[in-house]
């Protein structure tokens, strides 16, 4: 083995020129590879990212940062408040640690999420904690389940409905396999603590836009209009092939639509870590485009993911 692969597989992911350089800023989080070594300082107490077992991430930092008390509690942190527990360095990302887990926002969409998993990969490679496992909690469109079911995602498929994560680099297509981890999928179904909500797992579409469909103009329309909805600003296709679509990607499993999962399961794999998406459905689109729904029964719903996920992690803690 060459000195370049040796110092690479050390790291433990799959970028060489990670090696050859002489420290890491993590710009977006605001964080260095020094720091993600050798622990940091908040208000004079000393952290580690060393320790850290779960990152969960959710798109907005007001939900992140719910989580994190969510979390203190359920795991009996000593410290509880969320202006205590928070270590954001930059206003990118809401970012705040809890013992072993951090809650992190990813924003709205894959270039989000993905500089984010760029990042928080690389801090958690640095400091040692090859083995956390990354959780998205977030909202979804339902397809053929009711409003409000937690769905957890088996299958990750883009808008083709492929279990592919497709990006341009430097010019050319990439495309790259999105598959998730079915034991951890089925092993965070199996933790639910609160019967008062419908659970599944069950396939998860990934679009880039959350009207439409894929910027990408790879395929005839009638296979890529995504999430497909006809009350955005512009509509080219008729409600009868969204539909179509609808229906079809039902049939191939998919029971759920958000705009981050096939970025998350292909990065998490390439960089080896396990990650799995719990999402709660706000409607089913087989009913409809409006999200119509009321502030209480969304801040209802938007607990379900967070109170799944905190049991599966105390369950995991404690075992
Ligand atoms: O609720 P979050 O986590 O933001 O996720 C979903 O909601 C956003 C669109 O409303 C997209 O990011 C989609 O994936
Ligand atoms: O329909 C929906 C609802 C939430 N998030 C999405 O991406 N789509």
């Amino acid at each position: 083995m060459d000195d370049e692969k040796k110092a690479h597989s050390e790291l433990g992911l799959p970028n060489p020129y990670l090696n050859s350089l002489d420290g890491d800023f993590l710009y977006h989080l605001g964080y260095s590879s020094l720091e993600a070594r050798n622990g940091f300082t908040k208000d004079g107490v000393s952290h580690s990212f060393q320790d850290v077992k779960f990152v969960v991430m959710g798109g907005s930092s007001g939900r992140m940062r719910s989580f994190a008390e969510v979390i203190a509690r359920e795991i009996n942190h000593p410290v509880q408040t969320a202006e205590q527990l928070d270590i954001h360095r930059t206003d990118r990302y809401a970012f705040y640690k809890i013992g072993p887990v951090l809650s992190v926002s990813h924003g709205m969409g894959v270039p989000s999420i993905t500089i984010l998993l760029h990042e928080i990969t690389k801090l958690l490679s640095y400091a040692g904690a090859k083995d956390a496992v990354l959780i998205r909690i977030g909202t979804s469109g339902g397809i053929g389940v009711p409003p409000g079911t937690v769905v957890i995602t088996d299958k990750t498929f883009n808008g083709f409905l492929k279990e592919e994560h497709e990006l341009v680099v430097l010019g050319e297509r990439k495309v790259r396999p999105a598959v998730i981890d079915q034991e951890l999928a089925r092993a965070i179904q199996s933790s639910q603590s609160d019967a008062r909500f419908q659970t599944v797992l069950g396939g998860t579409m990934c679009t880039d836009d959350f009207f439409e469909g894929q910027p990408l103009n790879l395929t005839p329309i009638d296979c890529n209009i995504s999430q497909g909805r006809v009350d955005g600003a512009v509509c080219e296709h008729s409600d009868e092939q969204k539909m179509d679509f609808l229906r079809r990607a039902h049939s191939c499993g998919v029971v759920n639509i958000e705009m981050e999962c096939t970025a998350m399961s292909s990065l998490c794999r390439l960089t080896g870590y396990k990650c799995a998406a719990v999402c709660v459905a706000l409607l089913d689109r087989l009913k409809g485009d409006q999200v119509k729904i009321q502030e209480e029964e969304y801040k209802s719903f938007g607990m379900r993911p967070q109170s799944l996920v905190a049991s599966f992690i105390k369950s995991r803690l404690s075992s």
